[in-house]
């Protein structure tokens, strides 16, 4: 099952008024764009990331995603937002699903993707609503009828659709739908609705950057703890934090065994309540035999990204009496560092002995304690 994000930013921004078009403004010291793209490439059920730009943007663009995950080139859009749909949905070539999402709402999070790749199951499309909560009313200076709520909802985007569909519909659609539902559903397609998100609102006008700053500054801080043991078996080197330190046993374990890593995936699924390491990667699978635990941990910061969350700093204390961990604590702060694209002074790895006392004392076994910071 192939899932593609089309985001579209081709759009010129008009009523945010004078400056570089809104999607390649500054929220939170980065570009409005860069925070869909790197939310989106995060989600675990998003395969592939394209972005519809105005080829006249391109150094914009550039700039914009020059700190995210690369993704694939651009495809340049047209003078309508159904255009520019239309545009990638042609360069996408094949995918099952398509999730499309407009640039200028950079507060996606990964619950509401979750609804909508669900609400796919009986469905050629969904998409996410809010009820309308004010009074609704004709007028011109003033009021006239009242306009019942019942049965009336916002509309926000992504927009997921099954992919095959949702091209034929486009490309026989009328001009002027406002958004991909509208063609899917005038083509026959059952749109599902699902829960929006108050926080998923579209950048349209000035002032909506001033609640977004607010939005992103106002992120609180949340903390996840993690522990793991591994035992000793027969060996002769044990991974410890992504790195091989040699030794004259090794760490027994369906994985790598790295217990440094395990800690410290935990400790970000804590973060998140998310659950724990076992929920995502089972120690029966057959999958997972030996696998690198990195592989584990970027799962881990990616769904911190998806959910809208920022790692701020983790700090793991590895606890054993040998091998000694002082000459490799660089080289795992710099792989930990690496695995969470971080910058390494946000990565903290020590170690401690337990005196000789306990399992880590009589040297059975490595113990490991993590805690990571993120903002959400
Ligand atoms: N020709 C267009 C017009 C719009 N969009 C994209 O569609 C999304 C939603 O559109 P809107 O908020 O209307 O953006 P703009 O068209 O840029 O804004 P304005 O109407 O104020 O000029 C935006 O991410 C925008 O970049 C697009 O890809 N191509
Ligand atoms: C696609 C959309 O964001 C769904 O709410 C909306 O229709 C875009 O409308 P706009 O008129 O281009 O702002």
């Amino acid at each position: 099952m192939k899932t593609v994000a089309l985001i579209v930013a081709a759009g010129s921004g008009l009523r945010a008024g004078e400056g570089l078009p809104k999607q390649y403004r500054s929220l939170g010291a980065r570009a409005v764009l860069s925070h869909s793209v790197e939310r989106l490439s995060a989600h675990p059920d998003v395969d592939e990331v394209r972005v519809v730009i105005n080829p006249a943007h391109r150094d914009f663009y550039d700039t914009a995603i020059a700190d995210v995950e690369p993704i694939g080139d651009p495809v340049d859009g047209a003078d309508t937002r159904q255009g520019s749909v239309l545009a990638g949905l042609e360069a996408i070539g094949e995918a099952d699903i398509v999730l499309i999402h407009d640039a200028a709402r950079p507060f996606i999070g990964k619950d509401v993707v979750d609804r909508l790749i669900a609400a796919l199951a009986g469905n050629g499309g969904a998409v996410p609503a809010l009820p309308v909560v004010d009074s609704l009313r004709r007028g011109n200076g003033t009021i006239s009828d009242e306009v019942s709520r019942v049965d009336l909802h916002r509309v926000q985007t992504p927009q997921a659709f099954r992919f095959a569909p949702l091209l034929a519909a486009h490309r026989h659609a009328a001009p002027g739908a406002t958004d991909d539902a509208e063609i899917a559903r005038a083509a026959g397609l059952a749109v599902a609705l699902v829960a929006g998100d108050e926080g998923l609102f579209k950048l349209t006008h000035a002032q909506d950057f001033e609640r977004a700053e607010r939005l992103m500054g106002n992120r609180g801080f949340r903390t996840g703890f993690g522990y793991d043991v591994h035992r000793f078996a027969a060996g002769e080197s044990v991974c410890l934090c992504g790195i091989n330190v040699p030794h004259s046993r090794s760490l027994a374990g369906h994985s790598d065994a790295d217990v440094g890593l395990h800690a410290l995936t935990d400790a970000l699924l804590g973060a998140i309540g998310a659950g724990d390491i076992g929920d995502h990667f089972p120690p029966g699978d057959p999958e997972w035999k030996g696998a690198a635990s990195g592989r584990f941990l970027r799962h881990a910061a990616d769904l911190v990204t998806a959910s809208g969350g920022s790692i701020e700093n983790v700090d793991v204390t590895l606890i054993c009496e040998a091998p000694r961990i002082g000459p490799h604590r660089q080289a795992m702060r710099e792989r930990v560092a690496e695995i969470l694209r971080l910058p390494v002074d946000r990565v903290s790895v020590k170690a401690t002995t337990t005196e000789k006392l306990g399992f880590t004392g009589r040297r059975e076994g490595i113990a490991a304690q993590a805690v990571a910071a993120i903002r959400r």
